[in-house]
């Protein structure tokens, strides 16, 4: 659903050689192919090589193609380092950076394993998604989103300008930790809320059809995440455990002191304790940069959707007609509601445009 068509320039020089062809892979395919990059593809699944292609992401790679500028490593955390491994000795001239989500473990192991590591300088974007594969990317998953850059002392100076060039022309913000401080980062802004979401949602198992029938956004708002693959998460939580545990159990002594106080809420200080606990939350959640992620750029508007075979297809083709753009689209549905919410991203300038537009046709937004 990105909107660009025509070729943006690029400070990659290409060929890049993505290894994963998977939500991230064909991402960072998807988001060079945009700006006219070469990018070759490879995937233990042939099919997924094929549906990366089939998006846009790439082509596969030809034994007859030149060593790659860049092989940008895109596995599962638990294989991340063999394939980086493969690589560095595979193409001994290309620059070799990774994207998984945890960097000391990788880093250890490969050095661990004796390897030169000149070439390798492990990164990861702060974006994704909760399901993964090629059918889930994006050419702007990347947009406005932090990527760190992990290297060590001896990185040279070309490798990391060749990573920091992929971030930018991604349209992220590359910036540099050590992987200590990336994976302790992590463990607080990616790990525990992850962990979070996926126990609340879990409570939810064997509550009531009753219950779950009076969800609303704040639930839906913070369990987001808890679709995620368990088995990408236990490899990443498994990866980075330390301080998982650590920010875990800080967690587990603020959900402790918070039933404390409400036990004996009559009792001196204790509703004091409670205020005091929440507007820590107030001041937490404010810190929180671009707190939309990469929807921040966008406007959000809400249409009202009945019930009824084929109405959110005639939506879509409305907006066509009205030549406005979708940049993201959110379906909502209240279990036995007769209606939905589509929540419409689209460019700040054309929302006023858009919601007039749509009522004048019959539509309901909120
Ligand atoms: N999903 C996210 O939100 C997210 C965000 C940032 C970083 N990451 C990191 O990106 C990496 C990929 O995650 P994803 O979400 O794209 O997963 P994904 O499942 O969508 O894609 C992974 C792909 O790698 C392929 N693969 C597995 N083993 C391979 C091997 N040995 N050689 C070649 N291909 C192999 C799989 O077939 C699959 O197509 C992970 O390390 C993850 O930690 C994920
Ligand atoms: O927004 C999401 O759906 C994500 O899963 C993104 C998210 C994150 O926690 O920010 C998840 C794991 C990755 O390592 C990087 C990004």
């Amino acid at each position: 659903m990105s909107a660009s068509t025509s070729e943006l320039a690029s400070r990659v020089r290409g060929p890049v050689h993505v290894i994963g062809a998977g939500l991230l892979g064909a991402s960072v395919g998807l988001g060079l192919r945009e700006r006219g990059v070469d990018v070759t593809l490879e995937d233990l699944s042939p099919t997924s090589v094929a549906l990366a292609a089939d998006y846009g992401a790439g082509r596969a790679r030809a034994e007859s193609d030149p060593e790659p500028a860049l092989v940008v490593v895109a596995t599962p955390p638990d294989v991340t380092a063999d394939a980086i491994e493969r690589a560095l000795i595979r193409f001994p001239n290309s620059v070799v950076t990774d994207v998984a989500s945890v960097k000391l473990a990788p880093f250890e192991e490969l050095t661990r394993r004796g390897l030169d590591l000149t070439n390798y300088v492990g990164s990861h974007p702060m974006a994704g998604r909760e399901r993964g594969g090629a059918i889930m990317a994006r050419a702007d998953l990347f947009v406005a989103r932090p990527w760190i850059i992990c290297r060590d002392h001896e990185t040279p100076a070309e490798a990391l300008a060749l990573i920091e060039a992929v971030a930018l022309d991604l349209g992220s913000t590359p910036l540099e930790m050590t992987p200590q401080e990336h994976d302790r980062a992590v463990s607080l802004v990616s790990h525990l809320p992850q962990v979070v979401s996926s126990l609340l949602a879990a409570r939810l198992v064997p509550a009531t059809d009753q219950a779950i029938g009076l969800a609303g956004q704040g639930l839906r708002d913070t369990t987001r995440i808890a679709s995620s693959d368990p088995e990408l998460w236990v490899q990443i939580l498994g990866a980075n455990r330390r301080p998982v545990i650590e920010v875990l159990e800080a967690f587990q002594s603020d959900v402790a002191a918070f039933a404390d106080a409400l036990r004996d809420p009559e009792q001196q200080g204790a509703k004091r304790r409670i205020a005091d606990l929440l507007s820590a939350g107030n001041r937490g959640v404010a810190r929180i940069p671009g707190k939309h992620g990469t929807s921040e750029r966008f406007a959000k508007i809400t249409v009202l959707v009945d019930d009824r075979p084929g109405e959110l297809a005639r939506l879509l083709t409305e907006l066509g007609e009205l030549g406005i753009n979708m940049e993201d689209l959110r379906l909502e549905h209240s279990p036995g509601a007769q209606i939905g919410f589509a929540e419409i991203a689209v460019l700040p300038e054309v929302a006023e445009r858009a919601v007039a537009d749509l009522v004048e046709r019959g539509w309901r937004t909120l």
